[in-house]
């Protein structure tokens, strides 16, 4: 085959086509040519401030990362209301990890998921104090939502709570997406939902979308996409568990010895708990918290092998023998660890395998091996079931029945598990951001850190989206004003510009006026030339050097050094005044003939030829003056470049003379060559005092070792770190023994904690359910005593609190209930309030385990699970103050009748019993019923309780 050449493409040179690329080409470049470079100089201004913002959010006292080399399993809590598929999205989890089928989950449980990564999975419940703990654990939390019903209160309840103690890390999982059959519909919930919950979290939280279930389980690629974002999380330490021990109870075993129990039923039990230890290390014989439990010393703790273990060595990916799990709670595996061995559970009798003929089974365990036949669970069966109602009718099926129950989720309705589902609705008031009102306790910080680290690495995809949602609507409303805003700031610029520019512009004014005879809306166009000069010249800075050295310009440079017209026009701008002040003023000296020689003396402008600009560009003239400037050469002797005999006649002029501060005198110049000597010795001795200045400064401000100045900041963070490392080293050679007496017990070891005197109920009411945690106290929190809070009643709490009613707080490691008494402070006292104040901070006094300041808590009014109606927590706060005592005071009404009136005073009985209580009210104001306004002045010696006051009128004895 024969290659014919191609005939190149020849764009068209003229006509429509041409026309619209050219159009299209400039649109391009009208956008922007440099990409993300800022066109206008306000909007390189905004962004400018915004980096620096980041930077400064960024900046928090720099914690000590606490993690160890082996660190413990990463506490991964799957959050939601009933029903939105947590247990599912474990299980979905677990089996993407592990391979493991699980089929109930309990507790928590551990599984590897990476050659450096453990994750132990929480299931929260929707109860307040299952709530609060696991927020008080959680390292990771996802949140489900249901798509086809929306946000629910629990999801904000528990970002609440999280708010408080600690802000971990965030993800939102969006589950039950398949029950929208319309694309549409699915399209803009989904586009609604992330942008609620980019409001309430941060912009470019991650969100991800689990589109329906197959075989039980979510998609496996949308499972394995969360499991990799899992597994290479970055996670910071938040403070209070930075200074806290703690440990996730993974196994729980009472060891109280059966025969107490059998003959006191409601005797304290033994117990010990097995988990891995986090936070801080752990001190023997420490004083722990358990929540729900109360506080405990530790009987003894021991390390134990750890039962899910990182592998040794990983190749590329885990091998299946790596892939762990260990989740003592759900039984799975059939592997039990205790302190000193280790069993196995071998399937029992109750195996259909076991069976040989040999005995003859009992029904019950007839029964069992029967349902071991059954291929569907009961549940399944009913999902499959049908019903007529009528002979001929449609037979009906639940899922028919379930189909129709969530589609009518419109409104808040009773599902199949009879639950009221509270549906969170963003109306105007609430349109805001939820997180935002919130106080500002120190925990917050996390969160705004939270958002620049995740803004930093978080996926743009969807960023220009953002222009289309409410929240941003605002924003772009905003930005309009913001425009108007500087437009009106750009006028205002002129209206009070600098004096100069007024000139110029009255001048354009007078301008304008003499080329009247212009069409009056072409008039701005003329003399355009002659206005751009007169702004230059308006707008030059002050000759300085003049200023300085005085030196007197030869007068035709001051005058001739503007153009004609410019002249004229400044010429008109001389004599405006006089021309308006003529009618009131009388110009005393009209003598004119001098004005020439006065611009030429007030050298305080300077004025440049226009048409002989280019003349700056000489090298000649530029180097004539370079040295004039004190950065200009010291050693040049010719400065000025006049030549020497100019420079003999200076000497001539100006002979000896005394240098009064460092008293010595300077001869004048007898010959030449004597001179010349001088004047090299005295180049040499200043260039070298100028090397030895340099070299101090240098030292003063250089940085030694050339390396990159770095900040006081990160000279922080780099001392911590060398601190770490140095405790680290220190411990390394001691034995282990001796390593736990002096450190205590690393976080990452699994241990074995025994509590002695545990009550009952912990044994009897225990549900896996609940996570348990062993928090650390220290030794300050041990103690009772009246804590300063300052308080805000969430604004979704529908209750008002009222003074003295019983708050149920949850502060630190501590569910507690106390009793309130608020109080605003009006920098004087604290006076007391019937109720906590609307949408304002105000302040709790509370007896309760003594906390730290800035420690963040909620309130709830009840746990119990009957009180959902509304929001559940009631207020949120952070800790002000710790103190023995408070004072707090409160208004009083005292009602006292004169008894004697003598002018203005009075003296009263009856409002007092003693003395000494009159002394501490002196001074204080007084009222008659009729409005005369009075004071305390003295008590009376008698009778007791009577007392002198003054009133600003006479007073009558009814006391009017
Ligand atoms: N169609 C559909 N059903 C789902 C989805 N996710 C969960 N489900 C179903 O919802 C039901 C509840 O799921 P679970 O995983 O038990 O939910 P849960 O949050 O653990 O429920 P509780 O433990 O009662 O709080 C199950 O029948 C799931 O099959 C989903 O994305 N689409």
């Amino acid at each position: 085959m024969d290659t014919k050449e191609q005939k190149a493409h020849r764009p068209r040179q003229s006509g429509a086509k041409k026309d619209k690329k050219t159009k299209k080409q400039k649109k391009i470049e009208d956008k922007n040519p440099k990409a993300f470079a800022p066109l206008s100089g306000r909007k390189a201004d905004k962004l400018a401030r915004r980096k620096q913002e980041l930077i400064q959010k960024k900046l928090h006292v720099p914690l000590v990362d606490r993690t160890p080399i082996e660190p413990p399993p990463v506490v991964v809590a799957v959050v939601g209301p009933p029903q939105t598929g947590k247990s599912t999205l474990i299980k979905s989890l677990v089996k993407r990890y592990t391979k493991h089928n699980l089929t109930e989950i309990k507790g928590p449980i551990t599984v590897v998921s990476g050659k450096k990564r453990r994750i132990t999975f929480i299931e929260c419940a929707n109860d307040m104090n299952c709530m609060i703990d696991v927020a008080k654990i959680a390292d990771l939390v996802l949140l489900l939502i249901d798509a086809s019903f929306g946000f629910e209160m629990e999801t904000f309840e528990f970002l609440n709570i999280l708010q408080v103690h600690g802000f971990p890390k965030i993800m939102g999982v969006l589950t039950h997406l398949d029950k929208f059959k319309n694309n549409k519909t699915l399209k803009s919930t989904k586009k609604r939902l992330k942008h609620r919950f980019w409001t309430e979290i941060y912009q470019g939280a991650k969100l991800f979308y689990l589109s329906g279930i197959i075989n039980g389980r979510y998609p496996n690629q949308e499972i394995q996409n969360l499991s990799r974002f899992i597994s290479v999380m970055k996670f910071r330490p938040l403070i209070w568990r930075n200074t806290h021990p703690y440990l996730v109870a993974d196994r729980v075993e009472d060891l109280t010895d059966p025969e107490e129990v059998r003959q006191n039923p409601v005797c304290d039990r033994t117990v010990t708990l097995y988990g891995y230890l986090r936070g801080t290390n752990m001190k023997p014989n420490m004083k722990v918290h358990i929540p729900g439990a109360g506080d405990q010393y530790l009987a003894d703790i021991s390390i134990l092998p750890d039962p899910c273990p990182l592998p040794d060595k990983v190749r590329k990916s885990l091998s299946e023998k790596q892939k762990l799990i260990y989740a003592p709670m759900s039984d799975v595996g059939g592997i039990m660890y205790d302190k000193d061995a280790v069993y196995i559970n071998i399937p029992g009798s109750f195996t259909k395998t076991d069976y040989n003929g040999e005995f003859e089974k009992g029904p019950g365990e007839k029964m069992v091996i029967s349902l071991q036949d059954a291929s569907d669970t009961l549940a399944s069966k009913l999902q499959e079931a049908s019903l007529s109602i009528f002979a001929n009718s449609a037979p009906l099926k639940a899922s028919d029945l379930n189909e129709k129950l969530c589609v009518s989720t419109e409104s808040t309705e009773n599902n199949k598990l009879e639950r009221t589902r509270r549906r969170v609705t963003f109306n105007e008031e609430n349109e805001e951001n939820f997180m935002s009102e919130e106080n500002s306790s120190i925990e917050n910080e996390n969160d705004s850190d939270n958002a620049v680290r995740e803004d930093e690495d978080g996926d743009d995809n969807d960023v220009n989206d953002v222009n289309y949602v409410d929240g941003f609507d605002r924003r772009v409303a905003l930005n309009k004003y913001e425009a108007e805003n500087s437009e009106e700031n750009i006028s205002k610029e002129i209206a009070f510009a600098e004096s100069d520019s007024d000139i110029s512009a009255e001048s354009d004014e007078e301008l304008n006026e003499s080329g009247s005879d212009l069409d009056g809306e072409l008039r701005w166009k003329s003399d355009l030339t002659i206005k751009a000069e007169n702004m230059f010249i308006a707008n030059r800075r002050v000759n300085i050097m003049q200023l300085i050295y005085g030196e007197k310009a030869p007068e035709e440079i001051a005058c001739n050094g503007i153009s004609n017209s410019a002249q004229d026009a400044r010429s008109k701008n001389d004599e405006r005044p006089l021309k308006y002040e003529e009618d009131f003023f009388k110009v005393a000296n009209n003598d004119t003939g001098n004005a020439k020689i006065l611009e030429a003396i007030d050298s305080s402008k300077s004025y440049f030829d226009i048409e002989n600009l280019d003349e700056w560009d000489d090298e000649k003239v530029l180097e004539s003056i370079r040295n004039r400037f004190i950065t200009g050469s010291l050693e040049d002797k010719n400065p000025t470049g006049l030549n020497n005999s100019d420079n003999n006649d200076d000497d001539e002029i100006y002979s000896d003379f005394e240098d009064l501060e460092v008293g010595e005198i300077v001869k004048a110049m007898q010959s030449k060559e004597s001179e010349e000597a001088k004047e090299g010795l005295e180049q040499e001795t200043l260039a070298q005092k100028r090397i030895l200045l340099k070299k101090k400064f240098d030292a003063e401000y250089d940085n030694k070792d050339d390396t990159p100045k770095v900040d006081f900041y990160d000279e922080l963070k780099e001392g911590i770190s060398k601190q770490l490392q140095i405790n680290r080293e220190e411990f390394d050679d001691d034995d282990p023994y001796t390593r736990v007496m002096v450190e205590g017990f690393r976080p990452g070891t699994y241990v074995r904690i025994l509590l002695k005197g545990m009550p009952c109920e912990f044994v009897n009411y225990f549900d896996p359910v609940y996570p348990v945690i062993v928090g650390g106290l220290l030794t300050a929190e041990e103690n009772l005593g009246f804590i300063q809070v300052r308080i805000k009643r969430h604004r979704w709490h529908k209750k008002i609190l009222k003074n003295k009613d019983p708050l149920i707080f949850s502060l630190g490691w501590r569910r507690f209930q106390s009793i309130p008494i608020y109080s605003l402070n009006d920098n004087t006292r604290n006076r007391m309030l019937k109720y906590t104040p609307k949408h304002m901070h105000c302040i709790a006094t509370i007896y309760g385990p003594i906390h730290p300041p800035n420690t963040g808590f909620c309130a709830v009014q009840s746990v119990s699970e009957d009180n959902v109606a509304t929001f559940r927590i009631s207020a949120t706060g952070a800790v002000l103050d710790i103190n023995h005592s408070f004072e707090i005071v409160k208004k009083l009404k005292l009602v006292g009748t004169p008894y004697k009136i003598f002018k203005n005073t009075a003296f009263i009985k009856d409002m007092f019993t003693s003395a000494l209580e009159v002394a501490k009210f002196e001074g204080a104001a007084i009222r008659t019923v009729s409005g005369i306004r009075g004071q305390i002045k003295k008590p009376l010696s008698k009778p007791e309780g009577h007392f002198r006051a003054t009133f600003e009128d006479k007073i009558l004895m009814s006391g009017k």
